[in-house]
Order: structure tokens, then sequence, then C-alpha cells
């Protein structure tokens, strides 16, 4: 989820790599790295990527983001003060506007019928993806709607900035776009000093709960590009 969001988002220093979400990242192997060199992000990047297979990824990935919305309006709830709120406002922002305009656009690109834009029959990928947000939006504290986002926006992150990308749609194109650019790189970086901080504050049993959920949202990230390619 990109677009211009650097007024929006609260300055944050530049995360290194000694802090909590590089702690969780480094025991989340190899499946984080299975997500960001995903041969489905190869695909896209590349500009070979079926028609087929983006549609279907599109899709669910729509009902993905529903719940991805609402995480993120917990995540507004469940903060710990005001500045952060505003961080996470200003990228809720880019979800209804830019984000879900280019989803319109892609589903009339690519011939989608409104059932599928609407209900369609979600993948088990999804149905597991989507449980593990609503658990957590509805039981977890803040620090564990933090580790989901983070997980879900720095490998979108991590995957998307990794070649240089120049596919002739605009359905693809624009899918690397929303998660490369400046205002995207940003956003992840505030998510990822964020949940530095609010680590800190953690016990140890907290600690180990944000670790499992990490990998959780890590493996969920893995099978849903698998869903679209296998
Ligand atoms: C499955 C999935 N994970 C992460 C993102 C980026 O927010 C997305 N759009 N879809």
């Amino acid at each position: 989820m990109g677009g211009e969001r650097e007024e929006e988002v609260v300055a944050a220093t530049s995360p290194g790599t000694t802090g909590f979400s590089s702690w969780l990242r480094a025991r989340s192997e190899p499946d984080w790295t299975a997500v960001v060199e995903h041969p489905f992000t190869d695909a896209l990047l590349d500009g070979s990527m079926p028609d087929e297979y983006m549609s279907s990824y599109l899709v669910q990935d729509y009902q993905f983001v529903d719940d991805f919305l609402a995480l993120l309006g917990a995540a507004v709830a469940k903060a710990d003060r005001y500045s952060s709120r505003l961080a996470l406002a200003g990228s809720i922002t880019v979800v209804t506007s830019e984000e879900n305009t280019y989803f319109q656009r892609a589903f009339d690109a690519l011939g989608i019928p409104e059932s599928d834009r609407v209900d369609p029959e979600l993948d088990p990928a999804t149905v597991v993806f989507r449980d593990l947000m609503r658990d957590t939006r509805d039981n977890g504290g803040y620090a564990e709607v933090l580790t989901v986002l983070t997980v879900a926006e720095w490998t979108y992150l991590e995957w998307a900035g990794r070649a240089p990308a120049k596919p002739d749609s605009f359905v693809h194109a624009e899918w690397i776009a929303l998660h490369s650019n400046p205002g995207f790189q940003s956003w992840v970086a505030w998510l990822r000093s964020e949940l530095d901080r609010v680590g800190e504050g953690l016990d140890e049993r907290e600690r180990a709960r944000c670790l499992r959920l990490f990998q959780q949202a890590t493996k969920c990230e893995l099978d849903f590009f698998t869903a679209h390619w296998d």
C-alpha cells in the first residue's frame, strides 16, 4: 500500500539492524527469503506474469486488504500515543484511495466479474491469513497488531524493490510501484521503528508471542503467493 505518504507519516529514524524488528525477521528464515524471492514475484518483476495468475491473486488480495484495513483500524485504537495514531491513520488513507482505485481499474482491465470483487470463494491461504488478522485484531495488544502489519508491509517492500521492473501492463507495474515508492518506504521504516520502540517495553513472554506471530504471518505470506503459482 503506497502513495504520497511522506507528509502524513511522522518522521521516523531509519531502523537499524539491531532492533526488535530485525531480531524478529532473522528468526523467520528461511520463510522470509522464500517470500521476498518467490517465483510469483519474479514473474511480476520481469513482466512474465500470466493474466490468469494475476487475476486470481488480486481477487484474493482484495479480500486480504479488507481485513488488513480493519487491522489498521485496530492499530489506531490500540496505539499508545497520538503521534502513532496519526501515522497509522495516514496509511489508512492510502488503502482507501489510490490502492482501492488500483483494484477497481485492474479488475476492469482483467474483466473480473462483480461477484468475484465482492464475495469470491476464498482460497485456504486467504482464510488462514484472514483468521490470523482477525484474531490479532480482536485479542492482540498494540505490539501484536504492529507485528502482523510489519510482516505484511515489509515483505512487500522487499520483493517490490528487489529488481528494476518495467512490465508493460499497468496492472503489474502499478502493483509493484504501490509497494516500492518513497512514501511506502517511509511507511515501512516507520512501522519498523515503531515495532522496535514498542518491543523495548515488552517482557520475555510478550516478545516470544510476537515472534510466533511474526513467523506465522511470514508463513501466511509465503502460502498466499504459492496459492497463485504452483
Ligand atoms: C497478502 C498480502 N500481503 C501484504 C500486502 C501488502 O499490504 C498485500 N497487499 N497482500
